[in-house]
């Protein structure tokens, strides 16, 4: 079973201490050793740590590319969206 998180705990994982994660669609991913390998840089996605980063994540990326790194950085589902 998948884990659930709220905004709330996702936006209290912004920093190296806490951990960076983001929000794209309704899951949550743990970017935060993943920072260093980012092609686009460690900088613009930690800006986007705590927060839903959908819209810039879409801008940039397309599909392949959860498929590819997804179930590497998925912790789990966003609280609000998720189905019971
Ligand atoms: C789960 C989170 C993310 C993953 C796994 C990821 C992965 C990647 C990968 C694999 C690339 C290389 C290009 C490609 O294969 O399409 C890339 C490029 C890039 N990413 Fe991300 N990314 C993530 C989140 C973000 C976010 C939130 C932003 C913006 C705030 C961002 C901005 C960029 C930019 C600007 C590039 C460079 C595009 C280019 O040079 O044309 N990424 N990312």
């Amino acid at each position: 079973m998948s884990k659930t998180y709220t905004a709330k705990d996702v936006a209290e994982h912004k920093d190296d201490q806490s951990g960076v994660w983001i929000i794209v669609d309704s899951a949550v991913y743990d970017v935060t050793n993943f920072l260093d390998e980012h092609p686009g840089g460690a900088k613009i996605l930690k800006r986007m740590g705590g927060k839903n980063a959908t819209k810039q994540f879409w801008k940039y990326h397309g599909d392949s590319v959860l498929t590819k790194y997804g179930p590497k950085l998925k912790i789990g589902d966003l609280a609000e969206t998720a189905k019971l």
